[in-house]
């Protein structure tokens, strides 16, 4: 495909998920229904998409219109690039621009990227990086891997996985984090992935569970496990007898495999019962510290969503809570920038429940190098 026509595409794809399918869901299906194009323009079609969806208010504001030409038009205006250079008409190529689509420049939250109501909020919760996080969020996050340290150390693993054309350096934000500089495709079909060596794991994300105060032969319950990224890496770091919980079980179903594939025993209960040394609440989230991975949720955020958000987070700590042996550690964490999800949810746990100590709060954001995340343990007295 030109890259007209891989615009063409994305403009098609954009006009879709403008319309309420999800991005992924649109991809798919526009790749079923285009046979023909290879993975390369697969994966053009989809960076454009992303990055479409990541800037949607400025391509918009630029491209003089939310659609998905207009956000093309838009991405070309943002990266110095006259449209009229691949809006050419001819080929496959979008038609050329007309009058009325040149545009205007955006606003200061429009630059930003930044939904007007959630700006009071942010800047409230980042104060002086509240620009440079929302200018990060604009741009695609790095890839991550976790290594299993339990099995291999990073230089060895760095040098594997350079035999397969992979290449990936330590990152400073947890002792188990390698940022992945190329090859990033190649990860999930090498022989280090499938033995259980490294797994895909955002950087805050492991240096949230290396805060957890892990050792040999606790009792140790992810209550919110999902598909299990932190009960894997919550194995890797001490000899646990470990479970794990979520609300919706099915979000399990890949995790024996994966403990498998990393030489881990993990137990899976639908009714958990404690007491436990530790307790991991990786709660549902707006999921505002990974914007750069879901941009589609910044754009789906609504105040009924997160005031809704806000009281599943309340009931679990409380559920939760109920699970920690006495001296045991409630962690509770979530992937969100606002502090009506993180510091506000941990004063409204202590204003509801007696005897527990906060003894950590910890909140990282893209600045750091990997996703916002908050992070904050409480023991009980
Ligand atoms: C942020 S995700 C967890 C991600 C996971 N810990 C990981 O590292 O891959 C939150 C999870 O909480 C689960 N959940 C939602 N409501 C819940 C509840 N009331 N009790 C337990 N889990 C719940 C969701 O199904 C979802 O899998």
């Amino acid at each position: 495909m030109t890259p007209g026509a891989r615009i063409a595409a994305a403009i098609e794809v954009l006009d879709r998920v403008l319309s309420g399918t999800r991005a992924e869901v649109a991809l798919t299906n526009w790749g079923r229904a285009n046979r023909f194009a290879g993975s390369g323009d697969r994966s053009a079609i989809r960076d454009h998409v992303f990055a479409a969806l990541r800037c949607r208010r400025s391509f918009a504001a630029l491209g003089g219109a939310e659609t998905g030409r207009g956000l093309m038009l838009g991405a070309l205006r943002a990266a110095g690039t006259d449209p009229a250079t691949l809006f050419t008409g001819e080929g496959h190529a979008p038609p050329a621009p007309a009058a009325h689509e040149a545009g205007r420049a955006p606003d200061t939250l429009e630059a930003l990227d930044c939904p007007d109501w959630l700006a009071p909020p942010l800047r409230a919760a980042l104060g002086p990086d509240f620009a440079p996080v929302m200018v990060a969020l604009q741009h695609r996050a790095p890839v991550f891997l976790r290594v299993n340290l339990a099995r291999i150390d990073r230089a060895s693993v760095i040098a594997r996985l350079a035999t397969e054309d992979i290449e990936a350096r330590p990152h400073p934000l947890a002792s188990s984090a390698l940022e992945v500089t190329s090859g990033e495709r190649r990860i999930q079909t090498s022989t280090a992935y499938a033995e259980g060596l490294v797994e895909l794991q955002d950087a805050s994300s492991q240096a949230v569970v290396e805060a957890l105060p892990l050792t040999d032969g606790q009792r140790v319950l992810d209550y919110c496990a999902g598909g299990g990224g932190k009960t894997l890496a919550m194995a890797a770091r001490a000899r646990l007898r470990l479970e794990a919980h979520d609300a919706y079980p099915g979000r399990m179903r890949d995790l024996p495999v994966r403990a498998k594939r990393a030489g881990v025993q993990v137990r899976l209960t639908e009714a958990p019962r404690g007491p436990y040394d530790l307790v991991l609440t990786d709660v549902p989230c707006s999921g505002s510290g990974s914007w750069r991975r879901d941009p589609e949720g910044k754009w789906a955020l609504t105040p009924d969503r997160l005031a809704a958000l806000q009281a599943i987070q309340a009931l679990v700590m409380d559920r939760a809570a109920a699970l920690v042996a006495p001296k045991g550690v409630l962690a509770y964490a979530t992937c969100s920038l606002l502090r009506e999800e993180n510091e506000a949810r941990v004063a409204g746990f202590l204003s509801r429940q007696e005897g527990w100590l906060p003894t950590l709060q910890r909140r990282f954001t893209p600045l750091d190098g990997g996703d916002g995340f908050f992070l904050a343990l409480l023991t009980r007295c």
